[in-house]
């Protein structure tokens, strides 16, 4: 591997300026449509035209380890699984394949580590002397039916237990009958709920019916001020698919022309091998290009990606694969 060149591309960081948001503009959101066949034939195409070959493979899953919001979000959730996940977010690859890559000084680790709220203080116990964030799954996650003030309250309880990004869902009634105005209004009080913390507005896409409520629902959120906009919670029974992907990321794009504001995009749900991470990358480069190729502005939601990428990258430095409980999330 070209050392120097790699790690830079690997954790160079881009500074941006923080979504402040615009007023809800009613006439571009009516006006929004999207061609689902034109979108899946595009979708359809990647992975098959272009592929990452060899040490630039092993370069790209390393970026890519550094873009998951390592998550556990089950009932069974413990203190235990925890903080061994967040072992696992601190030493993501193991040190011998960094050595092996000569990247085992750039302190990869993943973006954030992200757990329901009861669990932060542990979380951040385990992550002390990290620089790692804590996102939190607030707002009654993952159907969110539960009164307005109780959601913001959730979500300021989770900023005061030491959350710095929020992963928050969104009402999916007001998207499937249309009340854009109501969608927004809320969106903006819990993005001043969120204070510092950076507010991910999750879509629950697989629960929106078209890909023009998708692009609809993502103009609103970013026009009430979110960080990132995620696809899915992980519990729809559609998760993340690479034609709401590529709906999410050209609205991010129009907004970003519309406003210069950059929206970070967070695919989540389903997402477990490094073929499919590498294809999510693809997008991103080609849709977006490379200031969103980084933990800024992309993350993946994902509870057992990493242990593939591991797989992977081991078969990259030994030549060998190892079987995949050798790589546990928690
Ligand atoms: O936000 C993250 C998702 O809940 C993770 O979903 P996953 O378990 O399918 O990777």
């Amino acid at each position: 591997m070209e050392k120097t060149k790699k790690k830079k591309d690997v954790l160079s960081l881009q500074e941006h300026q923080r979504n402040e948001g615009v007023p809800l503009d009613m006439n571009y959101i009516k006006g929004l449509r999207v061609n689902k066949s034109a979108v899946e034939r595009r979708a359809s195409t990647l992975g098959k035209r272009r592929s990452v070959k060899k040490d630039w493979q092993a370069a790209w899953l390393l970026r890519a380890v550094t873009c998951i919001d390592l998550t556990t979000l089950a009932g069974d959730d413990t203190a235990g699984n925890v903080q061994r996940l967040c072992a696992k977010a601190m030493q993501p690859v193991r040190q011998d394949l960094l050595e092996a890559m000569g990247m085992d000084k750039m302190g990869i680790t993943t973006g954030a580590v992200c757990v329901y709220h009861n669990l932060i203080k542990d979380a951040k116990q385990a992550l002390k002397g990290s620089n790692i964030p804590i996102a939190a799954v607030s707002t009654a996650f993952p159907a969110g039916l539960i009164p307005l003030e109780e959601r913001l309250k959730q979500i300021r309880l989770s900023v005061g237990a030491g959350a710095k990004e929020i992963d928050i869902v969104i009402h999916r009634a007001q998207v499937l009958t249309g009340d854009w105005e109501g969608l927004y209004r809320e969106m903006r009080l819990m993005r001043q709920a969120c204070g510092e913390a950076h507010m991910k507005a999750i879509l629950a896409t697989g629960e929106l019916s078209t890909l023009t409520n998708v692009a609809k629902a993502s103009h609103v959120c970013m026009m009430a001020g979110a960080d990132f906009i995620k696809t899915s919670t992980g519990k729809e029974k559609e998760n993340a698919t690479l034609p709401v992907s590529l709906t999410m990321i050209r609205a991010i794009r129009d907004y970003h022309e519309r406003t210069g504001y950059k929206v970070g995009f967070k695919p989540a749900g389903g997402i477990r091998t490094a073929k499919q991470a590498l294809n999510w990358l693809i997008l991103i480069k080609e849709e977006l290009g490379e200031d969103w190729l980084n933990n800024t502005l992309f993350r993946f939601g994902a509870s057992s990606l990493l242990g593939d990428i591991e797989r992977q990258l081991e078969h990259f430095v030994t030549g060998r694969y190892s079987a995949s409980y050798r790589h546990p999330m928690a």
